[in-house]
């Protein structure tokens, strides 16, 4: 018995409980008259999608129950529920990372909130690196699937107890990237005139925080990747896997080193950089898309 007790003790326990998550979905439905049906989460640089809000209500992260906080620049660590395009939404001014030393349960803590703030549709927003040849920085490539390489790992949002009042088991994933959300999408950006830095894509996704080597780009290619980045895939399976539609895109922010000879080294302060250049085309898209829904 002794025996099995220490097993029990070693199995993998869910880092929060179904209350925890309620808890912080009352305690943010107390605080605002606001009931949002579209979530987007702000890639580095990329906050100032929130902008784009009125009537806003914001909740610095520090104050809501149980809510991580974000540590990387770039990404400020608020909430801000707003209306856009005439709709509810609430937006996330900072993502929570793998990298910053957050298990995926914490990674993923907001979206299983958004799911029980009654929210139907999750905008996803990242800066990637490109991989594929063809694109250029500050091409905005809307996300057709991804590659969930710490999945590959055994690290994967949705691995331990399963809770049946989120979704279940064996969640699909073959569907992730909503097609009717990635058709509008692309007529947004005709309509504003950006099909000349509009591509689609696979985003892969890697642990982080090292960018990659030479080596590293060049099996990533081989396996289908057009971008590569440190996000995004944990936040789209939880979402998945609760139901929630999923609308995904990377600001590619700079190219890939693929070259030995060549000097380039990547940085985050490129990618701040680029998405400073992209920020008001970005807004835009969302925007327009928000308003196609
Ligand atoms: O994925 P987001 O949060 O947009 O940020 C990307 O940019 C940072 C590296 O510059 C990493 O955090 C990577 O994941
Ligand atoms: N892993 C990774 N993440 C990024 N985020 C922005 N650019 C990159 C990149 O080149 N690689």
């Amino acid at each position: 018995m002794q025996v099995g007790k220490r097993t029990i003790s070693h199995l993998k326990r869910p880092s929060y409980t179904y209350e925890n998550y309620r808890e912080t979905a009352n305690w943010l439905l107390a605080h605002t008259q606001q009931r949002p049906k579209v979530a987007i989460i702000c890639g580095s640089g990329l906050g100032g999608l929130a902008d784009l809000l009125e009537n806003k209500t914001v909740f610095p992260y520090k104050d809501i129950p149980h809510f991580p906080h974000s540590t990387v620049e770039g990404h400020a660590s608020q909430l801000v529920f707003g209306d856009l395009q005439g709709k509810q939404c609430v937006c996330m001014q900072g993502r929570f990372h793998f990298y910053e030393g957050y298990n995926l349960a914490t990674v993923t803590y907001p979206v299983r909130v958004f799911f029980l703030l009654g929210v139907e549709t999750l905008i996803v927003t990242n800066a990637a690196g490109g991989l594929n040849p063809s694109f250029k920085v500050g091409d905005i490539m809307l996300i057709k699937d991804h590659i969930n390489m710490p999945g590959f790992a055994g690290q994967n949002p949705l691995c331990g107890p399963n809770d049946k009042r989120f979704g279940v088991r064996f969640p699909c994933m073959s569907d992730a990237y909503d097609k009717d959300l990635s058709r509008l999408a692309k007529e947004a950006a005709e309509e504003l005139g950006f099909s000349a830095f509009i591509q689609q894509g696979v985003y892969c996704m890697l642990a982080g925080p090292t960018f990659e080597t030479i080596a590293e780009c060049k099996v990533l290619k081989t396996l289908g990747a057009d971008a590569v980045g440190m996000s995004t895939a944990p936040e789209v399976v939880v979402a998945r896997h609760c139901g929630l539609r999923v609308f995904g895109l990377s600001l590619i922010t700079n190219e890939v080193v693929t070259d030995y000879e060549s000097q380039k080294k990547a940085n985050h302060e490129e990618v701040l950089e680029t998405t400073k250049m992209r920020t008001m085309d970005l807004q835009g898209l969302v925007s327009n898309l928000l308003a196609k829904m």
